[in-house]
């Protein structure tokens, strides 16, 4: 778009002013320098229709955000979230397992490893069953989150009015959809919660974040107040709806098994890299990471490659900001385009290729290449407060299916031509995107590496 219209495009949507931002550059100077006047968010009614207004993630710019985002905060950033490491090391261990016996279903383990690790986090539950009701929950929520995000898919959105008509008015179906829907998201928020309390209130609960802020809240006040709880289950909420759903990271992780299925030079690459730091005899640990600058660069080509959110979350302003000699007017829309950053071809040559040597130099991480996180979790005060936790469960992942298995493309796909149709695709419809549905074929690298895999069953 950038190269017709220039890196910032003005449009009047029905009397709202929206930008659109088309570099980094820009979305810095604007999101991130200016992050004092732009951190707002739009309205979103279809959102608040469903119920999602609990979640912070589209609250407007105010002191209710402001104290959710601190409480999530002190659970997950960069400083604490190594001691949810023994869980992300417990889940990848059933993960492997589970591709031992089922290896056709590994989008589906994916996404049980991915909702394990934060379950176990943010309510202590451990997920065990396949069927398990909680991920069940969660991912609906991310379905009707995705939908009712996607960028004018409703009506409702360009005139808020329209939120006012009875649900039994001809044309009213959305708000029929919202009244189906708001049930669903009432048991994201509230039914792990509950579950977690009761184990809290048995005395059989695992240590998480439920049981942290419950037992200070008990320890500071004598008891948890209907004020606090209200704050405690929006923000265990939000950490379980933005960590279970369908999207982030296991999106991410899709794009990993796809790109290896598509680059078989770059997995064999960083299985050569595995093999000599890790070594055949045992799995891959945190402590390994920094001696493994391939793998860590695979995991940030896969973040790059595909666009998981790709208008990120809309910003509002709400003080008028200048940016290069323009007025941008106080209550503008900013819409940061993530996809079209990834597709930079000054920052990544030949984009669309999935290419992890873009961010090393000298066999080392590559200090001057742009680094794909900085704008696909987001800018300034509202940046993703979960990539910490998202990037340690994405490196686990990534290292331990590469160490032990080798992924190929499914039979069915016999040449190369056919193989790079697999690739990544300009998004469309809602406001998270994913892969494709693909095949792959998944077996162990070897018998030694199989009977690991068997030795760590637990
Ligand atoms: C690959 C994984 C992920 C990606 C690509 C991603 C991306 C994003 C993006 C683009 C935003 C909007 C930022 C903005 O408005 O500028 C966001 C916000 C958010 N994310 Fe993530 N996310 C991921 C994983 C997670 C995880 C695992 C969690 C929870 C543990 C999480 C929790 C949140 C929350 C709570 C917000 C709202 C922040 C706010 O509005 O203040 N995300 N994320």
């Amino acid at each position: 778009m950038s190269k017709h219209y220039g890196e910032v495009v003005y449009l009047d949507v029905f009397g709202q002013p929206t930008i659109i931002i088309d570099s980094y550059e820009t979305a810095v100077a604007i999101l991130e320098t200016s992050s004092a006047s732009t951190s707002d968010r739009p309205r979103f009614v279809m959102a608040e229709l469903v119920g999602l207004g609990y979640e912070f993630a589209v609250m407007g710019y105010s002191n209710a955000w402001r104290q959710r985002r601190r409480v999530f905060h002190s659970f997950f950033h960069q400083g604490v979230v190594s001691q949810y490491r023994p869980v992300h090391l417990r889940e990848v261990r059933r993960l492997l397992s589970k591709l031992l016996d089922e290896p056709e279903k590994f989008l589906h383990h994916s996404r049980h490893y991915v909702g394990g690790a934060i379950m176990s986090a943010v309510y202590g539950i451990e997920v065990k069953d396949q069927n398990d009701k909680f991920m069940a929950i969660a991912e609906r929520g991310g379905e009707i989150f995705s939908d009712v995000m996607a960028p004018g898919r409703y009506l409702v959105e360009l005139v808020p009015l329209l939120a006012r008509i009875p649900t039994w008015f001809p044309g009213a179906s959305f708000k029929r959809k919202a009244a189906r829907w708001e049930r669903d998201i009432h048991d994201v928020r509230t039914a792990a919660y509950n579950a977690a309390c009761e184990a809290i209130a048995r005395g059989d609960a695992g240590l998480s974040m439920t049981s942290s802020l419950v037992d200070n809240s008990i320890r500071e006040h004598g008891g948890v107040s209907a004020e606090d709880e209200e704050i405690f289950k929006d923000v265990t909420g939000v950490a379980y709806a933005a960590g279970t759903d369908t999207a982030s990271t296991i999106a991410t992780l899709t794009a990993f098994f796809l790109a290896m299925v598509v680059y078989p030079d770059v997995q064999r690459k960083a299985q050569a890299e595995l093999d000599e730091i890790v070594g055949p005899d045992q799995l891959p640990e945190y402590s390994h990471q920094k001696s493994l600058p391939y793998v860590n660069a695979v995991m940030k080509e896969c973040s790059r490659w595909h666009t998981v959110t790709p208008l990120l979350v809309p910003h509002r302003s709400i003080k008028d900001v200048e940016y290069n000699g323009y007025l941008i007017p106080a209550g503008s829309v900013l819409i940061a385009n993530a996809w079209s950053m990834s597709r930079d071809p000054v920052a990544y040559p030949d984009p669309d290729r999935f290419m992890p040597e873009r961010y090393l130099k000298g066999g080392k991480m590559n200090p001057e290449a742009r680094d794909p996180l900085k704008f696909q979790f987001g800018f300034g005060r509202r940046i993703c407060p979960g990539m910490p936790f998202s990037q340690d469960s994405l490196f686990l992942a990534i290292a331990s299916v590469l160490h032990a298995y080798t992924i190929r493309p499914p039979p069915s796909v016999d040449d190369s031509s056919n193989l790079m149709r697999l690739g990544p695709k300009t998004p469309s419809g809602g406001a998270l995107s994913y892969p494709d549905p693909f095949g792959c074929n998944i077996t162990p690298r070897s018998e030694l590496a199989a009977s690991i895999i068997q030795q760590s069953r637990f």
